[in-house]
C-alpha cells in the first residue's frame, strides 16, 4: 500500500484511455445525465453528417461532423477523468489480491491434536496456532502468546508490530506474518468477509456508493440540466415567431454549452480521488459519506491510553501503604495479576520478578479469576480460603473496600496523587477490607501531540481526551498533550454520553480509539476510526481504519475530507460561472447567423458566427481534461476557519470561472476563425 507515492503510471492512463470508449455504452452513461445528455447530441449531429436536411436544416456535412467529434470527445474526456480516479484503487486491488492466496494453516482440533487445513476452510471460532515464518490465515485475536508480528503486506510498514493475548494490541490480519515467536490465534471473521476482502472492495470502489452530498448536488445539477433543455427546445417556437430558423446543430451546441457539464464531467472523479487520498494516507474509509463527515466535524473525541499515550503502561514501582511492606504489595499485586493477560497485568509479574520480590506460589491454586473490565476498573482474584484480591483504579478500589467496611489509609491519596501528578496511572492492591499499597504503571505521550492539537483549534475543532484514568493523571496528561477539554474515570458508556451531547449540540462529533471499550462510541460517533492494531471489535464498530495506528491523523482525515467538500463546491462554482461566457459567444452568434443585423452583439469580437460556435464548444470539452488534476489533487487547503475558506473560493473560483472562457474561447476562435 505503501509504494503508491507516483501519482500515474503510464499502465493506469493506458487503461483509463480504453475505459474512456467501453464507459460510451448508453447504459452506463445514463447514470449520469449531464454527460447523457451530451452523447445524445453526439449521435443526433452524427446522424445530420449523413443525413444533413433530416430536420430541414442548411447546415454541412463538415460543420456537423466537427461539432459531432467535438461532442464525443466531451462525452471521452468526462469519462476518461472517472476512468482514471478509478485507475490506482484498481492497480491496488490486483497488488492486494496477490496477497490473497490461500495460506496453509495449523487449526486446533478437539483438545490438543492440531490439523492442517487451508485458509478458505476457517471460519469464525476456530483457533490456529501461528509459528515463527508463517502467514497468519485469517483475521482474529490473539488468545495465548506473544510474537512480533510483519504487518508490511496491509500498512506497508515494514517494521513488525508486537501483538500479544488480553488487551488492546490483540487483533490480527490475514495474510500478514509472524517473525517471532508463537501465538494462538481466534478467528473472527468467515471466509470473504475479512479486513483483506474489504480493503480490495474498498480500494477497487466496487461498494462505491454516492454520499447525499454527492446525491444533493446531482440533484440540483440535473434539475439545471432540465431547465436548460426546455429553455433550449422552445427556443425554434421563439425563432418561428420571429422567423429566424435556428439550426439543430447550434440547438445543440448551445444546450451542451449552458449545462453544467464541467461539473457533471468531473464529479465523480473528485469523490473517488478523495476517497482515494484517504488510502493513501494509509487510512481505510468504509463510506464515502464518513470523509466528507470529516470535513466537516466539530468536535473530536479520543482516548488517552494507546491514543494520546504510547500504550505500553507499565509497572515500574510498587509502593507500600497503610504500614505494609513493600514485598507484601508486590506479592499482593503478583497474586492479583497471576492470570491477568493484559500488558498491565503482565507486567506486574515481570515487575515482581525483577526486583526479586517473590509471592506463595500456592495462593493461586484453585483460585477464581476475575479479568479486567472497563466498568468495574479492576481485576483480581478470589482466592479458594475465601479472601479477595482486587487491583485496580484507585477510586475503584476505594469504592470497593469502603462497601465492606474496609478502611482508606491515610497515605494512600498523597502517593497516589504523586503518580498521577507524574502523568501515570496509579493502581490500588487490596486484599478484603485493606489496601496494600500502589502499583505506578509509567506511560509516555506520543511527542507532537501539542502542535497537532494546536493546529486542530485553527481549524476550529475542539479536542476532548475521555479516559478511564483518575482525574489527576488526565488532567497532567491533558496539559501536557494540549487537549482543550477531558473527562476522567469515564465508562464506555460515559464516552458514548460526551459524544450524544455534542450531537444534541448540533455538533459532528469524530472519536479516535482501539479499545473494545471504545467500541460502542465509536460506532456513535460520526466519524469513527479505529486504530488498526486495537481490538476486532473497535475496528468493526469504526468507519474508518488507520493503518498506521496514529490517532493524531485524524486531523489529515478532516483536512482530505474539507479539501474534497473544498474541490467539489470550487469546481461547481467555476462550473456554472464558466456558462456565463459561453452564453455571450453562443446566443449572439445563433441570432446573427439569421439576423446579421445583430452584430453588435458580438460583444466578444469571434471571428464569424460559425466559428464562435465552434469555439465555445472546444472550450467546454478541453476544460474537463484541464481540470482533471485539480479534481484528483484537491484544492489547496490551509487550516483556517470554513467561512473564511468559503469566501475566498467563492472569489477566486466564481470570478476565474467568468474570466477564463472569456480568454479561452477568444484564443480558440483566432484559431478556429482561420478555417470556418
Ligand atoms: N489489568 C488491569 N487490572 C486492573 N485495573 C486496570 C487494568 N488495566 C487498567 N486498569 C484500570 O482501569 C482504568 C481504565 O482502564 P482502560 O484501559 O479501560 O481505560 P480507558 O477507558 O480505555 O481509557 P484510556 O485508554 O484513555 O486510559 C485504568 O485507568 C486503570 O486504573
Ligand atoms: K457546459
Ligand atoms: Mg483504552
Amino acid at each position: 500500500m505503501r509504494e503508491k507515492k507516483s501519482m500515474m503510471s503510464s499502465a493506469i492512463i493506458q487503461k483509463a484511455v480504453k475505459e474512456s470508449f467501453l464507459k460510451l455504452d448508453p447504459r452506463v452513461m445514463v447514470r449520469n445525465p449531464i454527460m447523457f445528455i451530451v452523447e445524445i447530441g453526439f449521435l443526433i449531429t452524427m446522424l445530420l453528417i449523413f443525413v444533413p436536411d433530416l430536420f430541414g436544416g442548411t447546415v454541412s456535412r463538415g460543420y456537423n461532423l466537427v461539432v459531432s467529434l467535438i461532442l464525443l470527445f466531451t462525452v471521452l474526456f468526462a469519462n476518461f477523468a472517472e476512468a482514471l480516479a478509478e485507475g490506482r484503487g484498481k492497480a491496488q486491488a490486483d497488488t492486494l489480491k496477490k496477497t490473497k492466496q490461500d495460506i496453509k494453516a495449523n487449526k486446533i482440533v478437539g483438545h490438543h491434536s492440531i490439523k492442517q487445513v487451508v485458509s478458505s476452510e476457517l471460519r469464525k471460532g476456530d483457533v490456529v496456532i501461528v509459528t515463527q515464518g508463517e502467514m497468519i490465515p485469517g483475521d482474529g485475536e490473539v488468545i495465548e502468546g506473544l510474537a512480533s508480528v510483519d504487518e508490511s503486506a496491509i500498512t506497508g510498514e515494514s517494521a513488525p508490530v508486537i501483538k500479544e493475548a488480553g488487551g488492546d494490541f490483540s487483533s490480527v490480519t490475514g495474510g500478514t506474518r509472524v517473525v517471532s515467536d508463537q501465538i494462538k490465534v481466534r478467528i473472527t471473521s468467515d471466509p470473504g468477509e475479512s479486513f483483506l476482502d474489504r480493503m480490495i472492495a474498498l480500494v477497487e470502489g466496487a461498494k462505491r456508493q454516492k454520499t447525499p452530498n454527492e446525491i444533493a448536488l446531482s440533484t440540483v445539477l440535473t434539475s439545471l440540466t432540465l431547465i436548460f433543455f426546455i429553455v433550449v427546445v422552445t427556443l425554434p417556437f421563439f425563432g418561428n415567431y420571429l422567423n429566424v430558423n435556428l439550426e439543430i446543430p447550434m440547438l445543440i451546441a448551445l444546450l451542451v454549452c449552458l449545462i453544467p457539464t464541467t461539473i457533471g464531467g468531473l464529479l465523480s472523479a473528485i469523490g473517488i480521488a478523495g476517497m482515494d487520498r484517504v488510502t493513501q494516507f494509509n487510512v481505510l474509509a468504509m463510506s464515502g459519506k464518513a470523509v466528507e463527515a470529516a470535513g466537516d466535524i466539530n468536535t473530536i473525541i479520543l482516548d488517552k491510553t494507546g491514543t494520546i499515550t504510547f500504550g505500553n503502561r507499565m509497572a515500574s514501582e510498587f509502593i507500600p501503604v497503610g504500614g505494609h511492606q513493600e514485598k507484601e504489595t508486590a506479592a499482593w499485586a503478583a497474586i492479583s495479576s497471576l492470570q491477568d493477560e493484559t500488558p498491565e497485568g503482565r507486567s506486574v509479574l515481570e515487575l515482581m520478578k525483577k526486583q526479586g520480590f517473590t509471592h506463595d506460589a500456592a495462593v493461586g491454586d484453585g483460585a477464581e479469576f476475575l479479568e479486567f473490565k472497563a466498568e468495574t476498573r479492576m481485576s483480581g482474584m478470589d482466592l479458594k480460603d475465601g479472601r479477595k484480591v482486587r487491583k485496580g483504579a484507585v477510586d475503584a478500589v476505594k469504592k470497593w473496600i469502603v462497601a465492606q467496611g474496609g478502611k482508606i489509609p491515610k497515605d494512600l491519596d498523597p502517593s497516589s496523587d504523586r503518580i498521577a501528578k507524574a502523568g501515570g496511572t496509579p493502581l490500588a492492591v487490596a486484599v478484603d477490607q485493606e489496601i496494600f499499597g500502589l502499583i505506578y504503571l509509567k506511560d509516555t505521550v506520543k511527542p507532537g501531540m501539542k502542535e497537532r492539537f494546536e493546529q486542530m483549534r485553527r481549524m476550529g475543532i475542539k479536542t476532548i481526551m475521555c479516559t478511564g484514568d483518575n482525574p489527576l493523571t488526565a488532567a497532567t496528561i491533558a496539559i501536557e498533550a494540549g487537549v482543550d477539554d477531558f473527562i476522567a474515570e469515564s465508562k464506555p458508556e460515559d464516552k458514548i454520553a460526551v459524544i450524544r451531547k455534542e450531537q444534541a449540540e448540533g455538533k459532528l462529533v469524530a472519536m479516535t480509539g482501539d479499545g473494545t471499550n471504545d467500541a460502542p462510541a465509536l460506532a456513535q460517533a460520526d466519524v469513527g476510526i479505529a486504530m488498526n492494531s486495537g481490538t476486532v471489535a473497535a475496528k468493526e464498530a469504526a468507519n474508518m481504519v488507520d493503518l498506521d495506528s496514529d490517532p493524531s491523523k485524524i486531523i489529515e482525515v478532516v483536512a482530505i475530507g474539507k479539501q474534497l467538500l473544498m474541490t467539489r463546491g470550487a469546481l461547481t462554482t467555476f462550473s456554472i460561472a464558466n456558462d456565463i461566457a459561453k452564453y455571450f459567444a453562443i446566443i449572439p452568434a445563433m441570432f446573427m447567423l439569421a439576423i446579421p443585423q445583430m452584430d453588435a452583439l458580438n460583444i466578444m469580437r469571434l471571428g464569424s458566427p460559425n466559428s464562435a460556435i465552434l469555439s465555445a464548444l472546444i472550450f467546454n470539452a478541453v476544460i474537463i481534461p484541464l481540470l482533471i488534476p485539480l479534481a484528483m489533487k484537491g484544492v489547496a487547503y490551509k487550516p483556517m476557519s470554513s467561512s473564511a475558506l468559503l469566501q475566498r473560493n467563492l472569489f477566486f473560483y466564481g470570478l476565474g470561472g467568468v474570466i477564463v472562457p472569456f480568454l479561452g474561447i477568444k484564443l480558440i476562435d483566432l484559431v478556429v476563425h482561420l478555417w470556418v
